[in-house]
């Protein structure tokens, strides 16, 4: 895998404010890159960093492997924030400037305009537009000059859930292209429907990175009920649970890599027991994610 991205031990600080705490990230290529975290744990200012609006305090990045420059710079598209479109004039005319001032070709604003799915709306001015069609004229403007890797803060933020279906689509689109994308999302079911890997930030430092797939798959929970009175004792000796918690409605096992709900019934069976009831959850990257945040206070 080719690095597109790689932060090593970044630092920002505000005054007494770390914003961003000895960061190191790698961002491969083809991936869609989430960066989660709550409101303050500094990823707004690691991408300001990144997209060199924001000056470092230490460490340093490398985009495609060289330090940033010109060349490197014009394989970025970014929204940080709603570029200001003119509201009287429409989504041709607005992108028209915005290639002008780019240096895009302008045979590209059709094209783009057809990916976003603002073509029927084209010649409509920008303030009867929707929010999400504002986001994704916005998106259609970072587009223009066809970058590798598009930066997208909060790209939902203020949407209704249609808006936020449409975007996260989109976003999906553009990754099948090949783009690199990174996101920075508050939102844990975002990032879980949107992302191929992820990071973890709480007040600038970097609680967890990996795969989206791999922590979803990872742990596997299944509820599981029988009137046998044994069926405590035989889940507490099965070998292919790390946790069993009692709850209202019978008893939650976590299963490690390898075993499944099938597994479990084969040995509740071997073991004389029926379940009369097993049902196979996913645990939530919203799960995990509280409970990184939770043991990093106690840590
Ligand atoms: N210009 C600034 N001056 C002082 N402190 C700042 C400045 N910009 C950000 N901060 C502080 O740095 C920390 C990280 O902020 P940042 O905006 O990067 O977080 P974020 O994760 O993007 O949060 P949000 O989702 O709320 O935008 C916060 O404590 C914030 O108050």
């Amino acid at each position: 895998m080719t690095a597109v991205l790689e932060i090593k031990n970044l630092t920002k600080r505000y005054g007494r404010i770390t914003a961003v705490n000895d960061l190191s990230l790698t961002v491969e290529k083809g991936s869609v890159f989430g960066i989660l975290g709550p409101n303050g744990s500094g990823k707004t200012t690691t991408l300001g960093i990144i997209l060199d609006v924001i000056n470092r305090t230490g460490g340093e990045y490398l985009w495609f492997g060289e330090q940033g420059n010109n060349q490197v710079r014009k394989k970025i598209g970014a929204i940080l924030e709603t570029p200001i479109f003119y509201p009287y004039l429409s989504a041709i005319k607005n992108l028209e400037i915005v290639a002008d001032i780019k240096g895009a070709p302008t045979s590209n604003i059709e094209p783009v305009l057809k990916k976003v799915e603002l073509y029927e709306r084209r010649d409509d001015k920008y303030r009867t537009y929707s929010l999400g069609m504002k986001q994704r004229l916005s998106i259609a403007s970072a587009l223009l000059c066809d970058p590798e890797v598009m930066i997208l803060d909060e790209p939902t933020n203020g949407l209704d859930p249609q808006g936020i279906a449409e975007i996260r689509e989109l976003i999906k689109q553009i990754a099948l292209e090949g783009k690199t994308i990174i996101l920075a999302s508050h939102l844990l079911d975002e990032v879980q429907k949107v992302c191929s890997h992820f990071c973890v930030l709480k007040r600038g430092s970097l609680l967890y990175s990996g795969m989206v797939e791999e922590v979803s798959a990872g742990l596997v929970q299944v509820e599981v009920k029988s009137d046998s009175p044994e069926l405590e004792k035989a889940l507490e000796t099965y070998q292919g649970a790390s946790k069993t918690e009692r709850d209202l409605h019978g008893y939650m096992v976590t299963l490690t890599e390898g075993h499944d709900a099938g597994h479990l019934n084969a040995y509740l069976h071997q073991q004389g027991i029926t379940a009369n009831h097993l049902v196979t959850q996913r645990k939530s990257l919203e799960k995990q994610f509280l409970e990184l945040l939770a043991e990093s206070d106690h840590a």
